[in-house]
């Protein structure tokens, strides 16, 4: 029987709740989802904290903890390039064959569709409570950022100290 596989590419900057739910919401669709790492290059900056390492450890220990079984998981890290026409080319030279792209990015949507891939489009899953970019705001104001984001992951983020080197970045010179 053909393995199915969706790719489901994302910053992750960090891996929040609604994260998790479109992972499973993948599973429930095809055999193996392969999370791609985005931004690979980016790090330690306000819109790019982690490294792709990082991001790494964080979403495994994440997704093992809720019960995911990571055998069904890829993660792999894909740098940008300066060149949207050739994204898809370039990602595919990272991941294993695959025949859908789970995404709500208009950007990644328009892209992956124009080369000839299924979008899979999942509901916004409490997007005015899970969005990155709040939860980055979160941790540089000391608010309770935790309860956004998957039990493992969170503690990962605090062994790395992820809010730290983001209030740093806040510091002016
Ligand atoms: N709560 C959510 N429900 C459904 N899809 C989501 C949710 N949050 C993010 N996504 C989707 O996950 C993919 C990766 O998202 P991304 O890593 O940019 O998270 P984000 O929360 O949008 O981050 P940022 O605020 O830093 O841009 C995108 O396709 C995005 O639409
Ligand atoms: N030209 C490019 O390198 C290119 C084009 C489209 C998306 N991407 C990347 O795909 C990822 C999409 O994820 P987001 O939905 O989190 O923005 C980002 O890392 C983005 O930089 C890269």
């Amino acid at each position: 029987m053909k393995v199915l596989r969706a790719v489901i590419p994302g910053r992750f900057q960090p891996f929040h709740k609604g994260h998790l739910q479109l992972v499973k919401w993948t599973l429930e669709r095809v055999n193996e989802a392969i999370i791609v790492i985005g931004s690979a290059q980016e790090s330690h900056t306000l819109q790019n904290p982690m490294t792709a390492g990082e991001r790494i450890l964080a979403i495994r220990k994440g997704l093992e903890c809720e019960g995911v079984d990571l055998k069904r998981i890829y993660l792999i890290p894909v740098p940008d390039i300066l060149m949207n026409s050739a994204w898809v080319a370039h990602v595919k030279t990272y991941v294993p064959p695959f025949q859908y792209v789970v995404s709500r990015n208009p950007l990644v949507k328009i892209l992956f569709e124009e080369a000839g891939y299924s979008i899979l489009e999942p509901p916004p899953f409490d997007r005015e409570k899970y969005v990155a970019t709040n939860i980055r705001l979160m941790m540089i104001k000391g608010e309770e950022w935790k309860n956004y984001i998957p039990r493992c992951t969170a503690e990962v983020i605090e062994e790395l100290k992820i809010p730290h080197r983001l209030k740093k970045l806040m510091e002016r010179d």
